[in-house]
């Protein structure tokens, strides 16, 4: 935690805490919510986002990248909180803009006055190098807000018996924890919204670019389950396919590509390298996920390849590196798991994937760039994006009396 995430309100954000008595409670308060043997509570949520989600590919495919952001975006609002809200909601986007500027803060050298003199958080912000108190001062007013506003509302349907939520439940059963279940809403938006959008988004990409792959994915669940509903959370050990699949976006595509840094908390030898007490250590999952010893044609999008493991695809979810390691390891993998699962299977079974074409009929090439910033996600192309028949669009519609 450096001191201006701190001044930015950033203070309770479990994944920039250090290792401490604070951590452990905040951590154990988000387990609570979001352990595996707790994960099906967010079932519906899931189910009825992920079907929005359909339906809006159906309706406006070409906006396919604002469509996987809403759903990110929506999913822990409506999964924790019990509340639908759009990315265009004010609530939504305080939350967004409090994520850019806890991530430019987050940057070193981003505020190199403060940096360097740190006395000048005592300065008035019209002092010449204090433009970072505005900012933070901004910063931490969106985190109270972003906090407090949705918490207070799921409290309200809570006791007014309007409805019911994870958080506001915790909260009748864990008053002491206050703070920290108010801040784990924070967390889990922040944490969640960019990292599930980028792996949706990288899952749509290689579908684009793979068509026999998506046919693959499709063929296994046309057999399994047939053409007359949607994928379940039931269906997952039965669809070894889509399985690979997923764990082949996780492994090619992590989202955080080098992770988050951790701070060692006394002095360390790995590999004959000291490792002084305090060093940052920053673990490139990115290089891990494509370690030539591991993994053949590493670069390669080849679900096929965790056939010839004695486990098929089904291994442990701490084999999966996108989410990190250790004791740090992301509290909402579980959750994450299921909604990009479960939205790989239902657009799979549903819609077909391609380059879109041009005016004369030609395929445009996607050329499959991304970002180079903290998250990585694909940069815009255009596709194609439609029903593949009849029968897959009916139940994309019907989904809408859910
Ligand atoms: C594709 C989706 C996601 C990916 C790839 C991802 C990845 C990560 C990674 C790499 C870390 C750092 C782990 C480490 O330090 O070793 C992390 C931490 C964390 N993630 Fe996630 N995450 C995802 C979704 C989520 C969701 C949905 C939530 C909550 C609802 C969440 C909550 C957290 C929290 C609270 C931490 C900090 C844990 C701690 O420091 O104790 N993440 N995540």
């Amino acid at each position: 935690m450096t001191p201006i995430i701190k001044l930015c309100g950033g203070e309770d954000i479990l994944s920039l805490e250090r290792y401490s008595e604070k951590w452990r409670i905040n951590r154990r308060v988000f387990q609570q919510t979001f352990r595996q043997a707790a994960s099906s509570r967010f079932y519906p949520a899931q189910y009825n986002k992920i079907h929005e989600f359909l339906r809006q590919l159906l309706m406006t495919p070409d906006e396919f990248m604002q469509h996987t952001m809403k759903l990110s975006q929506a999913l822990v609002y409506k999964g924790l909180y019990g509340l639908d809200v759009d990315s265009e909601d004010p609530l939504a986007k305080k939350a967004v803009k409090v994520m850019d500027t806890l991530g430019q803060a987050l940057l070193p050298g981003a505020f190199p006055a403060y940096e360097r003199f740190p006395f000048l958080r005592f300065m008035p912000s019209w002092f010449p190098g204090c433009r970072f108190k505005r900012i933070a001062i901004q910063c931490s007013q969106g985190v109270k807000e972003v906090d407090t506003i949705p918490f207070d509302i799921a409290m309200a349907h809570l006791r007014s018996g309007t409805g019911t939520s994870p958080i506001a439940e915790l909260a009748i059963r864990k008053p002491q924890d206050i703070k920290a279940i108010k801040a784990m809403g924070t967390i889990s938006y922040l944490a969640s919204a960019d990292t599930t959008m980028s792996s949706i988004s990288s899952f749509l990409l290689t579908m684009c670019q793979n068509p026999d792959i998506q046919a693959k994915g499709r063929d296994e669940i046309e057999r399994v389950i047939g053409t007359d509903r949607l994928p379940t959370f039931e269906d997952r050990q039965s669809l070894p396919y889509v399985e690979a699949i997923y764990r082949e976006v996780m492994r090619l595509h992590p989202a955080l590509p080098l992770g988050l840094p951790h701070v060692s908390i006394e002095d360390d030898f790995y590999r004959g390298y000291h490792i002084p007490k305090g060093c940052a250590v920053i673990p490139n999952i990115w290089a891990m996920n494509r370690d030539p010893d591991v993994y053949t044609e590493p670069d390669r999008f080849l679900p096929e390849r965790y056939s010839e493991s004695p486990t098929g695809p089904f291994e442990s979810i701490n084999n999966i590196y996108a989410f990190g390691f250790g004791r740090r390891v992301c509290a909402g993998r579980h959750m994450a798991e299921n909604t990009i699962w479960l939205t790989i299977a239902s657009v799979l079974a549903t819609f077909t994937l391609g380059k879109a074409k041009d005016e004369k009929g030609n395929e445009i090439d996607i050329p499959g760039e991304y970002t180079d910033q903290f998250f990585r996600h694909p940069r815009p192309y255009r596709s194609s994006i439609i029903p593949r028949s009849a029968v897959a669009r009916e139940l994309v519609l019907a989904t809408d009396t859910e």
